[in-house]
């Protein structure tokens, strides 16, 4: 089997937490050792450290291209470090967000602007993207809604952005997947959770034979 590279992305509250862990367990059996599960930022301790900084609920004082930088760096060691090696050995890859989170929430929602983003991210991958991505597209006032009523674990620093923020980002989103849609898979993750996994799997089903 080759190696395949696969995202998954959303604003926050789509379910891609959720959608992720329903492919884990419908693939798993299939590929057995070879899956690598893995989330950005984070993935390995220097990039899960800086994802601590990032998501501190204290650091408001953060300075947005310093937000965008350090999603970059997390972003650098996390491929080098755990994609590219996963993919040297044939593993399928499921990776929780990726360069279209920086573009999406530090390029529109930042209003950093999308190009910039997208050029400091090129310095930080060389290039490397995805073979899909699976874009869970939920209107924003929903995703905001799943969070803040369902949710057990704790709601970070970006979550806690007004609803104009997250708006920006799904347009955004909406905006990348227009612009890939060779690559950029929308799905509707405003629909039932078995309906949500079902059409996920008809789509990576394509990619994982
Ligand atoms: N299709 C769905 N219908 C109803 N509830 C859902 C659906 N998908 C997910 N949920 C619920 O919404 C909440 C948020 O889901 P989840 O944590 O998977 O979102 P997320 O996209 O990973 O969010 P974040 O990016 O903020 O981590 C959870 O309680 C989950 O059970
Ligand atoms: C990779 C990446 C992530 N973000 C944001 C999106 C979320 O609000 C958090 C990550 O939390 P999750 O619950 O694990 O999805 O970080 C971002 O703004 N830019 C990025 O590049």
């Amino acid at each position: 089997m080759n190696g395949h590279f696969i995202s998954f992305e959303g604003p926050d509250g789509a379910g891609k937490t959720t959608i992720l862990q329903a492919m884990v367990d419908h693939y798993r059996k299939r590929l057995k050792d070879q899956l690598t599960i893995t989330r950005e930022p984070g993935g390995n301790p220097i990039s899960e450290a800086i994802r601590s900084i990032i998501l501190d609920k204290e650091n408001t004082e953060m300075d947005s291209r310093t937000e965008a930088l350090l999603y970059a760096a997390a972003r650098r060691q996390h491929l080098v470090e755990t994609i590219l090696p996963a993919l040297q050995q044939n593993h399928v890859v499921f990776c929780d967000r990726y360069v279209d989170s920086s573009i999406a929430y530090q390029g529109a929602g930042r209003m950093i602007g999308e190009k910039a983003v997208y050029d400091m991210n090129l310095f930080a991958t060389e290039g490397e993207l995805p073979e899909k991505t699976i874009y869970l597209d939920v209107p924003s006032e929903l995703g905001l809604k799943r969070i803040m009523t369902n949710r057990t674990d704790d709601v970070d620093r970006l979550d806690l952005e007004k609803l104009d923020f997250h708006q920006r980002v799904r347009d955004s989103y909406l905006k990348l997947a227009k612009e890939y849609p060779e690559r950029i898979v929308v799905i509707d993750a405003s629909q039932d959770l078995e309906t949500v996994k079902g059409d996920t799997i008809k789509i990576l089903d394509q990619v994982i034979k």
